[in-house]
């Protein structure tokens, strides 16, 4: 049985669970629950805090796990990224108040950060030549400044509403891009493959809609080039020898734009359809 890790709170949970519904795998329906397993699929899911995750999976207690990747590098476990999933994707920055005399990362020499994440803001600093002292705070690291226990702090940044109404400003290179991935032990579990397989299909899925047209054949290759789909768009002949159907995959996000710019070249009865599952 492939033994997987998933966060049981906090801003990963409620997508990890979603995806792997959505992979077809069965979760726990009691919230309280640590252990669940899915007998059908041979996989046995471990509900954990997210920060943990990435030690069970270094060490090989479990096979594969969903975190981020701000948590697998200040682990330091011997787990490795298999995969970005697409979600919780956030900046790991400084960020000091804004009238301040910190606007930059050589003026954190002998001051306190205070940070969720000490090991990856330690090592960073190391490696700049900067001598800080961090503090290590569990959450809500954003109000360590204002309450004298640190001078800057070090923290996850999605639009940055946190840090504004807290009164600080970014500053310095970017710590880390993160993400959350999924994560395997140091030595593999057969199967595995097949979990990231399902989890690829849920991402183009979850990516990607079809869209079908109709158009004057003479266009084909105007409209290829607005869409050309993940290989190579089927094209089918209809009734009127002039015009042919074409089905190809786009970004959701995109698709109203690609549907403007294919009814300009003369598509006409585009239809947009969400995707329930895929295997590429
Ligand atoms: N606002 C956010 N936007 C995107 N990702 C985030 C955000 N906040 C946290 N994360 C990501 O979630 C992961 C942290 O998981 P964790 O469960 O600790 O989240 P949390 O929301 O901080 O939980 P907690 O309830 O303990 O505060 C990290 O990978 C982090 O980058
Ligand atoms: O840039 P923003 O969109 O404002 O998001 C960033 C904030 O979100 C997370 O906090 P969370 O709600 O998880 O609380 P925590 O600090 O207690 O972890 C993170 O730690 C930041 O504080
Ligand atoms: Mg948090």
């Amino acid at each position: 049985m492939l033994r997987i890790a998933v966060p049981n709170k906090g801003s990963l949970s409620e997508t990890a669970a979603e995806m792997l519904a959505e992979a077809g795998y069965s979760g726990r329906k009691d919230s309280r629950k640590l252990v669940h397993a899915d007998v059908k699929n041979d996989v046995e899911f471990f509900y954990l805090r997210p920060r943990d995750i990435a030690t069970y999976v270094g060490s090989g207690a479990l096979d594969v796990g969903i975190t981020g990747r701000d948590l697998l590098l200040d682990s330091g476990s011997d787990a490795h990224e298999i995969t970005h999933l697409d979600f919780a994707d956030s900046t790991f920055r400084f960020a000091a108040p804004a009238d301040g005399d910190i606007s930059e990362i050589e003026h954190l020499a002998g001051k306190r950060v205070a940070t969720s994440y000490p090991t990856l803001v330690d090592g960073f600093l190391r490696q700049r030549g900067v001598e800080a002292h961090t503090v290590k705070l569990d959450g809500a690291v954003e109000s360590a400044v204002q309450l004298g226990v640190a001078d800057a702090v070090a923290d996850v940044v999605s639009t940055g509403a946190t840090l504004k109404a807290a009164g600080l400003e970014i500053f310095g290179p970017v710590i880390l891009e993160s993400t959350a991935v999924l994560i395997g032990a140091p030595t593999k579990h057969e199967g595995i493959e097949r979990l990231i397989r399902r989890l690829r299909g849920v991402l183009v899925a979850r990516k990607f809609v079809i869209m079908d047209y109709d158009l004057p054949a003479a266009q084909l290759e105007a409209a290829i080039a607005v869409a050309g789909g993940i290989e190579s768009p089927t094209v089918s002949p209809l009734r009127d020898e002039d015009w042919v159907a074409v089905r190809v995959m786009v970004p959701s996000d995109d698709a109203n734009t690609i549907m403007d710019r294919l009814y300009e070249l003369g598509a006409r009865a585009i239809l947009v359809t969400a995707i329930h599952a895929a295997r590429l």
